[in-house]
C-alpha cells in the first residue's frame, strides 16, 4: 500500500472516552468505520443525529463523507438520511450521523458500535465565472434519459 496518506487531525470530545478512533478496517478500505458515542434507539421511519465523540480538522481542499454501512442497510434498513454526508474542512464541532431507519422493525445501537463510515475525498472549490452563453456541445440540453435507455 502506498504511504502518501493525507493526514487528518482528529480531536477526542469528551463523549469520545475509550471509543476507538476512526479506523480502516481492511487495508484497502475507501471508508473508517465510525461508532455512535451514546446508545440509540430508531423506531421504524425515525431519524437521529447520533454523536460521534470526535472532531476533525480536514485539510483545505477535502472534505469527509459520511456514508452509510451495506450491512446495515441490507440487513436491518438503516442508512443515513443525507448520504453522503458533507463534513466541510473548516468544520470544527462534533461530527454527527444522521441515522434513519427505513425498515420494519425498531434498531437499537449501543454505545461503540459502528455506524457509518468515513471517505475522505477531494473537495475542490471552484470560481464562479458568470456568463452570457455557454459553448456548444453535442449533448447540448439533453439530459434525463436523452440518450435511451
Ligand atoms: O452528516 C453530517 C453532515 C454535516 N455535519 C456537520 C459538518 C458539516 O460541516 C456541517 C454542515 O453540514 P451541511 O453543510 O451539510 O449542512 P447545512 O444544513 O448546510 O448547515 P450549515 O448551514 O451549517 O452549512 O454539519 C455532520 O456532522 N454530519
Ligand atoms: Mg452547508
Amino acid at each position: 500500500m502506498p504511504s502518501d496518506k493525507i493526514e487528518i487531525r482528529v480531536k477526542r470530545l469528551n463523549n469520545g472516552a475509550g471509543l476507538p478512533l476512526p479506523v480502516y478496517a481492511s487495508a484497502g478500505a475507501a471508508g473508517m468505520d465510525i461508532c455512535a458515542a451514546e446508545a440509540i434507539t430508531l423506531k421504524p421511519g425515525k431519524r437521529a443525529a447520533v454523536p460521534t465523540g470526535f472532531a476533525f480538522a480536514i485539510p483545505h481542499g477535502y472534505e469527509i463523507q459520511v456514508r452509510p454501512r451495506s450491512g446495515l442497510a441490507l440487513k436491518h434498513g438503516i442508512t443515513c438520511l443525507n448520504t453522503p454526508g458533507t463534513i466541510d474542512c473548516d468544520y470544527r464541532g462534533e461530527v454527527k450521523v444522521i441515522l434513519a431507519n427505513l425498515g420494519e422493525e425498531e434498531v437499537s445501537f449501543e454505545r461503540g458500535d459502528r455506524i457509518a463510515q468515513l471517505v475522505v475525498a477531494a473537495a475542490p472549490q471552484a470560481k464562479i465565472s458568470e456568463v452570457d452563453a455557454l459553448d456548444d456541445t453535442a449533448r447540448g440540453a439533453g439530459g434525463f434519459g436523452s440518450t435511451g435507455v
